[in-house]
C-alpha cells in the first residue's frame, strides 16, 4: 500500500505539521528525517507542559500496550529534547498502517516543545540505529512499513508558506521538474547522509569543501554549513555580517539574494532559491533579515527545510539512496 499526509507549514516555515493517527487519535507532529524516535505529548505530563497541546492519551485506546521497563532520551541539535516511557499502538500515516509501532511517551519536554504548541511530537524518518529506546532500540515507522509498501520509499514535498505533503510507498511524478536525480546514502552515521563537496553561489564559479558530506534532515529548519560556504555566499549580499547577538548572519530585507547550488553525491547540483535564503526578520521593522544558510562547526552539514522547499526529495531505503529534483 502506501501513505499520504499534508505537510503544513508552522509560520514562518519553522517546521511542517503531519497529521498521525496513534490508536484512534489524530495527532500533528513533525516529521524528522534527522532522527529516529516516535515520541508524542501525552497526558503523563505535567498540566503546564501539556496545556495548548493535543496530548496522547493511553487510556482511549484500545490497542496501546505498555513495553513495561522500557525507556527514551533524546537531545536534538539545537538543544532541545524529550524523555519518558514506551508503548507500541497501531499507527496510521495516511492510510499506511503499523499495528506495532513504538509509541514514545514524554514525561518530561524541553521549553522549546512546550511552547510550540502546534506540534505534540516527532516521527524520526532516519535509520533504526540512532533510535534511543532502552533497553531494547525499537524501529521507525518506516522501518516497520516498508516491507508493506509498494516501494521503500518516503517522499518529502515541502513547499515555503504552503501545504505540501509526505508520502510513503510512491513517488508522485507530477510534483517535480524532469527525473529525480539520485545520490548514494552512506547510513554508517544513521543519517540519510551523502557526499556534498562542491557549491556554487549564483552563477559563480563552483568551489569545493574538502571532504563535505551533508544531511538530508527535514527536522532542521536551516542550511547549516561549512563556513566557506557561508563566507562566499554573503560576500555577495551587501550589507551581510555576522551578528553574534542573535547567532548568525544578517543582512538588510530588501537584499536581493543569489540562488545557492549544492553538490549532491557527486553528479547534481541542487537549486536552493535565493529567495528562500531570506528566512525571517530579527527586527520590528523587519529591515534588517536572518539568513537561511548559516554556519555549522562541523563537516557534516545539516540541509534542512531551506532546501527541502526547493528540492523534492525521495528517502529510498531500498537501495539507500536519496532522489531529488526542483519542485514542480
Ligand atoms: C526537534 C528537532 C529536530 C531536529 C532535527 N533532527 N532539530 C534540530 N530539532
Amino acid at each position: 500500500g502506501s501513505g499520504k499526509v499534508t505537510a503544513t507549514p508552522e509560520q514562518g516555515d519553522v517546521e511542517f505539521l503531519s497529521p498521525v493517527i496513534i490508536g484512534g487519535q489524530t495527532m500533528n507532529m513533525d516529521f524528522d528525517s534527522g532522527s529516529s524516535d516516535l515520541w508524542v505529548f501525552n497526558t503523563q505530563l505535567a498540566a503546564a507542559s501539556q496545556a495548548g497541546h493535543t496530548n496522547f492519551d493511553v487510556a482511549k485506546s484500545t490497542t496501546f500496550k505498555m513495553l513495561t521497563g522500557s525507556t527514551f532520551t533524546i537531545s536534538y541539535g539545537d538543544g532541545s529534547g524529550a524523555a519518558g516511557n514506551v508503548g507500541t499502538d497501531t499507527v496510521n500515516i495516511g492510510g499506511a498502517t503499523v499495528t506495532s509501532q513504538a509509541i514514545e511517551l514524554a514525561t518530561a519536554v524541553s521549553a522549546s516543545f512546550v511552547q510550540d504548541t502546534q506540534s505534540n511530537g516527532l516521527v524520526g524518518l532516519a535509520f533504526s540505529k540512532l533510535n534511543t529506546v532502552k533497553p531494547a532500540q525499537q524501529k521507525t515507522f518506516f522501518d516497520n512499513a516498508k516491507d508493506t509498501l509498494a516501494m521503500p520509499v518516503f517522499t518529502a514535498d515541502l513547499r515555503k508558506a504552503a501545504v505540501g505533503a509526505y508520502e510513503f510507498g510512491a513517488i508522485d511524478s507530477t510534483k517535480f521538474n524532469g527525473s529525480l536525480s539520485w545520490a548514494a546514502v552512506n547510513t554508517t552515521s544513521g543519517f540519510w547522509q551523502f557526499s556534498s563537496q562542491k557549491f556554487q553561489v549564483g552563477t559563480g564559479t563552483a568551489m569545493n569543501v574538502a571532504g563535505g558530506q551533508a544531511i538530508a534532515d527535514t527536522g532542521t529548519t536551516l542550511m547549516l554549513v561549512n563556513a566557506a560556504v557561508v563566507n562566499a555566499y554573503y560576500s555577495q549580499v551587501t550589507g551581510a555580517v555576522n551578528n553574534q547577538t542573535v547567532g548568525g548572519v544578517t543582512f538588510p530585507c530588501n537584499s536581493q539574494l543569489p540562488d545557492l547550488s549544492v553538490d549532491v553525491g557527486g553528479n547534481y547540483m541542487a537549486v536552493v532559491r535565493g529567495d528562500d535564503i531570506n528566512f525571517a526578520p530579527v527586527d520590528q521593522a523587519g529591515t534588517t533579515c536572518f539568513g537561511g544558510v548559516q554556519a555549522i562547526a562541523s563537516n557534516l552539514q545539516i540541509y534542512g527545510d531551506i532546501m527541502f522547499k526547493s528540492q523534492f526529495v525521495a528517502f529510498n531505503n531500498g537501495n539507500n539512496s536519496i532522489g531529488m529534483a526542483p519542485h514542480q
